[in-house]
């Protein structure tokens, strides 16, 4: 079973342009050898994305997006790993290159229960019912299945990235109850108004199932454009609760203009 982490650090990696201070030396992450995010790593970071450590546990006053990274100081066999970050903040795209670069199995929660779903077992019945009026499904049900999952061959074997989990602190200690523990905690933050600007930016085309964003990765071609579509979750409501994250009361059924 995991062995639990005997030091933790707080690493961040900023995806704005920011010069380490002399206080916030360049450092080695305890598992370069096996996760490099060095400015070489071809697919995690983007050319203007700099490395540096936080002396404080303390996140630091995001101002800009930020990668938090939470890991222990061992080097871990095989790689354990848990993700957490607001919709639109990219973990998609993140877990897809990390796990593609490591070898991880990719376990998230809410793949999880939509496959329950799709299966028609109780427990999925039970948590179509959360899922469609956006709440959290019971743990009893998640903490279950996600342990299930971990406990997996192929996870044991490979390792793992957790996405979607936890998402509250009961969620959390049931796992660590059961003797999971992550290596890595990664913390993706955003700004609301970049979380915003995404979502109602982002389009998908329904023929190759590419996404582009009308004004950062737009189609090549008129013919694209046409036929272009809002993610099915992309809503306007879902907009609003990001950017009143902390009063979603005033998110109603109106539209949101921005
Ligand atoms: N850890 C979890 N605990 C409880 N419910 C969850 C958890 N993860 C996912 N869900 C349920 O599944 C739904 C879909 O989750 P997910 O696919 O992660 O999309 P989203 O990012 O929109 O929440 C959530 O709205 C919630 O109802």
């Amino acid at each position: 079973m995991a062995s639990s982490c005997s030091s933790l650090s707080f690493t961040a990696i900023s995806s704005y342009p920011q010069k380490p201070s002399s206080s916030s030396p360049r450092i080695k992450l305890p598992f370069t050898s096996h996760l490099s995010f060095s400015k070489s790593s071809s697919s995690f970071l983007h050319s203007h994305q700099t490395l540096f450590t936080t002396h404080s546990r303390k996140l630091p006053r995001p101002n800009g997006a930020h990668f938090l990274v939470l890991g222990c100081g061992r080097k871990a066999e095989p790689l354990r790993i848990m993700i957490s970050g607001a919709p639109a903040s990219g973990k998609g795209t993140q877990c897809e290159l990390i796990t593609k670069k490591y070898g991880l199995v990719h376990i998230a929660a809410g793949d999880l229960l939509r496959a329950e779903i799709a299966a028609g077992s109780e427990n999925g019945k039970q948590a179509k019912e959360y899922m469609d009026k956006g709440q959290l499904v019971p743990d009893e049900i998640v903490v279950t299945m996600v342990k299930e999952r971990l406990n997996g061959p192929d996870s044991q074997e490979k390792g793992w990235l957790l996405d979607g989990y936890p998402r509250s602190s009961s969620q959390s200690i049931a796992l660590k109850e059961f003797g999971f523990q992550p290596d890595l905690f990664i913390l993706l933050e955003v700004p609301e108004e970049i979380l915003v600007e995404r979502v109602v930016g982002r389009r998908l085309d329904p023929v190759t199932g590419k996404i582009y964003h009308l004004k950062y990765s737009p189609p090549e071609t008129e013919e694209i454009a046409a036929r272009l579509a809002q993610r099915f979750d992309d809503t306007d409501e879902k907009a609003c609760k990001i950017a009143f994250a902390h009063s979603p009361s005033k998110c109603g059924s109106s539209s949101l203009n921005v």
